[in-house]
């Protein structure tokens, strides 16, 4: 077998970053960055032959690691590919993203993940690491070769049925035997399918109103217990994807206190949008887990900011126009997030201090790396480190504009909303990938 480098070192043309200040601390400094490491930090350093990048104001934070994101290549190019998914994370200040495996062939085998992993390397706006499938076809019934996929060249390491929950305990079991001997976890997107039959919208008194089937904050909690507990059973660790109630939280703050080697996400439309939005019946907001209430966005906040939810993941969910611009019933759930992610993340966190920019580090790239076992990622921002950057305007503020973002889909619940901060540039090992606003391949 030949073996393929895991992540490049790439000759760069030597960085100066001018005036920024690490996780928004202190007085401004230069990063001097050289062969995709930071090289030298301090006040006043001499450009020499680098490349000058003017970040007088930013806020230099680790590039940011998504462990949640729907790339939709291969099948369904038609609402996000790779190249356009890359360029959205470098624009919103990634540099790392897991995709998803619910695409069209199922990343369930070494061939698909190979493709998706091969396919990011081109691209090369930000690591691609192909999450695979736990069962083969997503069906629930039958383990994926998660062997064969962890040894590929895409060296996969998260594994995950999303968009359907691994609903049989006896192959969730299973499934953490195998990834506690692959070194790897199972990210699970908890949905108790028999309480959620032709479920619409979060169950409450909004979809009693709307006349829309609910979907119990009990059929995401119940799921979430029954794992803690196989999790710590068979030892394994256990990811939770998008968390979305405060029921949920209060199941993981039990299973932290227990000693359950349990991590969470929450998405950043869970931290800020309500299930009042659904009263325009407008498909934008159709997401799963579902939009809920006040109260579990407030409990969500609270239990990111606490450690109970370890980090934010966007399950950035491009949707092409006939899948979205339909009736309520007919629009396939998810919205986009790799652009807004660290925008909503200031509204809903950093604005109500509840997180400073130490804590952004934390929830958008520290944790997720740790979590994801990417040792080149989410590091801290020091010399001989690796050069993966996000560079933030913190007093800026900008309209989203679904026309004006990278991915192919404008499935965007904040169109025309105006939010806080965005992301001026983002470095991936010493290279410009976003600058501006704009893509720099
Ligand atoms: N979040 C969603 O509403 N949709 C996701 C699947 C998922 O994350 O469950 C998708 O693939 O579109
Ligand atoms: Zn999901
Ligand atoms: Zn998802």
């Amino acid at each position: 077998m030949t073996a393929v480098a895991h992540t490049a070192t790439e000759t760069t043309t030597p960085l100066l970053i001018r005036g920024v200040r690490p996780y928004g601390e202190g007085e401004p400094v230069d990063l001097r960055i050289a062969e995709g490491r930071i090289a030298e930090i301090g006040p006043g350093l001499a450009a020499e032959d680098a490349e000058v990048l003017d970040a007088g104001g930013l806020v230099a934070l680790p590039g940011f690691v998504d462990l949640h994101t729907h790339l939709r290549e291969p099948g369904r190019e038609d609402a996000e590919t790779i190249d356009t998914g890359s360029a959205a994370a470098a624009l919103g200040g990634y540099t790392a993203v897991f995709a998803m495996a619910n695409t069209d062939p199922v990343a369930d085998n070494a061939v698909v993940v190979e493709h998706v992993w091969r396919r990011g390397r081109e691209v090369g706006l930000v690591d691609v690491h192909p999450v695979g499938a736990v069962t083969v076809g997503l069906a629930g019934e039958k383990l994926a070769e998660l062997g064969a996929m962890a040894r590929s060249s895409a060296r996969v390491r998260v594994f995950s049925d999303d968009g359907q929950c691994v609903a049989d305990p006896l192959i969730m079991r299973r499934a953490l035997e195998y990834t506690k001997a692959l070194d790897a976890v199972v990210a699970q997107h908890a949905e108790e399918p028999r309480l959620t039959v032709g479920a619409q919208a979060h169950e409450g008194e909004t979809a009693a109103r709307l006349g829309l089937t609910g979907w119990p904050a009990a059929a995401e909690e119940a799921v979430v217990a029954r794992d803690c507990l196989l999790a710590e059973q068979v030892g394994a660790r256990l990811h939770v994807c998008h968390v979305s109630t405060a029921g949920t939280a209060d199941v993981l703050r039990w299973a932290k206190r227990r000693g359950v080697r349990v991590s969470a996400e929450v998405t950043p439309h869970h931290l800020l949008l309500t299930d009042e939005r659904l009263t325009s019946y407008d498909p934008v907001n159709k997401v799963n887990p579902p939009l809920r209430t006040e109260r579990d966005v407030t409990a969500l906040r609270r239990a990111l900011a606490e450690g109970v939810l370890d980090c934010v993941a966007t399950d950035h969910a491009p949707h092409a126009p006939q899948d979205k611009d339909c009736e309520w019933a007919a629009a396939r759930p998810g919205m986009l997030g790799l652009q807004t992610a660290l925008s909503v993340v200031v509204e809903a966190l950093v604005r109500p201090g509840l997180l400073d920019w130490r804590g952004v580090a934390r929830v958008m790239s520290e944790r997720p790396a740790e979590i994801a076992g990417l040792a080149d990622q989410g590091r801290p921002l020091a010399a001989g480190e690796p050069a993966n950057l996000a560079l933030v305007d913190p007093d800026t503020r900008w309209t989203v504009r679904a026309s004006e973002l990278a991915s192919i889909a404008g499935n965007t619940p904040y169109e025309g909303m105006e939010l806080p901060a965005a992301v001026a540039a983002t470095v991936l090992r010493g290279r410009v990938t976003a600058y501006q606003g704009g893509i720099r391949a």
